[in-house]
């Protein structure tokens, strides 16, 4: 069992560049796809851990399944006024080559917040009746993700809110939600189903929820279990101030006794949940920590000795939003509300951080032997390995017997067949704390390839506690998974689940035939001249800057990331060039994206009369990085700038789950965006760019 957990870390932080290693579990995953299949790699014949998921169904033989609900297509995407993202409606934006009268850009007097919220109704009906006319003009092609995924077939169950005030949110909580999104924003589909379902009715007889959040990128997924999760908390913590003269006293002797826990795969995303959590209940006074380090290596290195290997971990990095902890000993218990980190890295501080030193090493020396001298005496030589020195384990220092909400964020890529070990151990640990253990058993490989899960038994798993799963893609193998383990399981979906986010364009570019960088550098360069172009026709401000757009360019290996990277500074783009195993990872911010990644919108001044200008030096792109090169590392759940407008997808993405979280990186909460796909036009490849193209328009229906 712990193998897996022990390869989740490694893909995490290995050190050194092969294939496998190339980025963030999501890719090594799909690589081994490749590795089976190369030309069937977006073809239906995929694994299920690379296809989309045809129904949300549950299935299976028990008495009670869960309930679907799908909300409604007619509902608006995005409305909001002001914040977050300078107060423009998907009406007010446009892409940099379209004409567009001055007048009707700039009015002279604003739009009312319900002007507005008329006009973005009647901006997606018209987005609704162009997309119906498309789908007629393109025929076959559009069926096939109508395939994968038809929501046409579900019946609405009944109306959902319409705004963040039915259920009634604690003031504080409503007063923080305003500050984020806007006073005038409106629940998006999926947050209007969880408001409908997730805000837990004390009163029932059925105290745990189990609840699976399915939409498309960038639609609101953190709000919609941020809000029920955030407001239970209050709720109980007043209750039982009643009750108890203390309220928050930890029931263990353990530092660290979390009410909730918030699963994510990176460090990175780690660190912006929790920072989102906290503004988000920073009126209702919740502490919010966050759990999550890159490449820390859970055991010594070969130089390192135990003592410097302590004081290196020892570092407490106060400089984000949320506090951030880093085991360390001796501690006095303190209360926290939501704690936020990698499955791994929340194990180690709950068993004690080197507690699977063991394991790793065992696992290390298998894999350089796996190197060396294939096939044979593997497993004889590894445990016949010598450790060699001697490693340390610290004591546990969280204590789960509080836990009453779980969230797994990405919930496909950790409960993916490859990783979900960890996820599995901790939340088996949270039970076992919680006095009613599940066993942890391994489970049956996932169901062969179009059949669904086939067990006369499946093990039934009830956590106590509250949980929470979430992603913008369900893979046939999570599908069956839950169906098998939890089949009565709420699913709420959104009617766009596996397509792109509505104001995603696509395009599809070609290689010119030479030198691959250079044709890059001329698309960026390309979309600067756009966003100079449009400047200077908008005749804003004659002095200003130009704001130019920021580009992420997803690369496949991380070798060629380093190559783009290095190319692109060279020609004077400043680019920040990331893989997993980056120095700038490891000093445990998110500073390595200052720039990239959305900011607090307290920190943002908004005007929408006056777009802020950016200093000079800011709008340089020889100064300032406005390209970020990458894998699929950054590519799940991370909540970028709305400045990035564009997508580069330059190697052919493994499958649609990639493409999708690839694109979804862009055109979120209803900005605007575009995804550039770059593949061959003739020759050697090219039908399967084709195919490839063809998918991807599918997906924008
Ligand atoms: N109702 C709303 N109105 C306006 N903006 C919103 C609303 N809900 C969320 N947002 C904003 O939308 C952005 C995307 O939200 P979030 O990161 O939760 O998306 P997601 O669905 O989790 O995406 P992904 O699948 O990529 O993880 C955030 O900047 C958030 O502040």
């Amino acid at each position: 069992m712990m193998l897996s957990a022990l390869q989740f870390s490694r893909v995490l932080a290995r050190p050194h560049g092969d294939t496998l290693s190339t980025c963030l579990h999501t890719s090594s995953i799909l690589l081994t796809t490749r590795r089976k299949g190369r030309k069937g790699s977006i073809k239906t014949g995929s694994p299920p851990k690379t296809r989309l998921a045809k129904s949300l169904k549950a299935t299976g033989k028990a008495k009670r399944l869960g309930k679907l609900e799908v909300a409604p297509k007619s509902r608006p995407s995005f409305i909001r006024d002001n914040v977050p993202h300078e107060g423009k409606l998907p009406h007010e934006h446009a892409f940099s080559n379209r004409r567009r009268e001055p007048e009707r850009r700039r009015p002279d007097k604003p739009l009312s917040a319900e002007e507005r919220h008329f006009a973005a109704i009647a901006h997606s009906e018209r987005a609704e009746r162009r997309t119906e006319a498309t789908r007629e003009r393109r025929g076959t092609i559009a069926n096939l993700l109508e395939q994968e995924f038809d929501t046409s077939s579900y019946p609405s169950l009944g109306a959902l809110p319409q705004s963040f005030s039915s259920p009634p949110l604690l003031p504080g909580l409503q007063q923080c939600l305003h500050e984020l999104i806007g006073g005038n924003a409106k629940p998006t589909a999926i947050q209007a189903l969880a408001l409908k379902h997730l805000f837990v009715n004390r009163d029932s007889k059925e105290r745990w929820t189990e609840c699976l959040l399915a939409s498309e990128t960038g639609s609101g997924k953190s709000i919609a279990y941020l809000l029920p999760l955030l407001q239970d908390l209050k709720h109980t913590e007043l209750a039982s101030l009643h009750s108890s003269p203390s309220p928050r006293k930890p029931t263990s002797k353990k530092p660290f006794n979390p009410r909730s826990l918030i699963l994510a795969p990176t460090h990175e995303l780690s660190r912006q949940l929790a920072g989102f959590a906290k503004r988000l209940s920073h009126m209702i006074k919740l502490r919010i920590m966050c759990a999550s380090r890159a490449n820390v290596p859970s055991t010594a290195k070969e130089k390192g000795t135990a003592s410097k290997m302590k004081k290196l971990i020892n570092v407490l990095d106060n400089s984000d939003d949320a506090e951030i902890i880093i085991p360390s000993g001796g501690r006095t218990s303190r209360p926290v509300d939501v704690m936020v980190g990698t499955p791994m890295k929340l194990l180690e501080l709950e068993r004690g951080r080197g507690w699977n030193w063991e394991q790793q090493a065992r696992e290390r020396a298998l894999l350089v032997n796996n190197d060396n001298m294939p096939e044979q005496n593997t497993s004889q030589e590894a445990s016949s390995v010598d450790l060699g020195r001697k490693f340390w384990v610290d004591d546990p220092e969280m204590g789960l017997e509080n836990v009453e909400w779980v969230v797994v964020d990405e919930a496909d890529i950790l409960f993916d067949p490859d990783f979900q070990e960890a996820t599995r151990t901790l939340l088996a640990d949270i039970a076992a704390a919680r006095g009613r253990p599940v066993p942890v058993s391994a489970l049956p490989a996932p169901a062969a390839q179009g059949s669904q899960q086939k067990s006369d038994s499946p093990q039934h798993i009830s956590y106590p506690f509250n949980l929470l799963l979430t992603s913008a893609t369900i893979p046939t193998s999570l599908s069956n998974y839950l169906s098998a383990h939890h089949p009565t399981l709420t699913r709420l979906a959104s009617p766009r689940l596996h397509h792109l986010p509505r104001n995603l364009r696509t395009e599809h570019a070609s290689w010119t035939g030479g030198n691959k960088d250079a044709d890059i550098e001329r698309r960026i360069r390309r979309v600067w001249a756009e966003d100079s172009f449009v400047h200077v026709k908008n005749a804003y401000s004659g002095s200003d800057p130009v704001k130019l757009s920021k580009v992420i360019v997803f690369c496949n290996k991380r070798r060629k990331v380093g190559e783009l990277g290095a190319f692109l500074d060279g020609r004077g783009i400043k680019t920040v060039a990331l893989t997993g195993t980056a120095d700038s990872r490891q000093r445990g911010s998110n500073h390595h994206l200052d720039g990239f990644l959305k900011r607090n919108p307290s920190a943002v001044s908004i005007s929408p009369a006056s777009p802020a200008a950016p200093a000079p030096s800011e709008s340089d792109p020889a100064v300032t990085p406005h390209v970020l090169v990458t894998t699929s590392l950054l590519s799940r759940g991370l909540d970028f700038s709305p400045d990035i407008k564009h997508v580069f997808i330059v190697d052919e993405p493994r499958n649609m789950i990639d493409f999708l979280h690839r694109a979804g990186r862009t055109g979120r909460a209803g900005e605007t965006g575009k995804v550039v796909v770059f593949g061959r036009s003739k020759g050697r490849g090219s039908g399967r760019a084709g195919e490839m193209r063809k998918r991807v328009g599918a997906m924008t229906m």
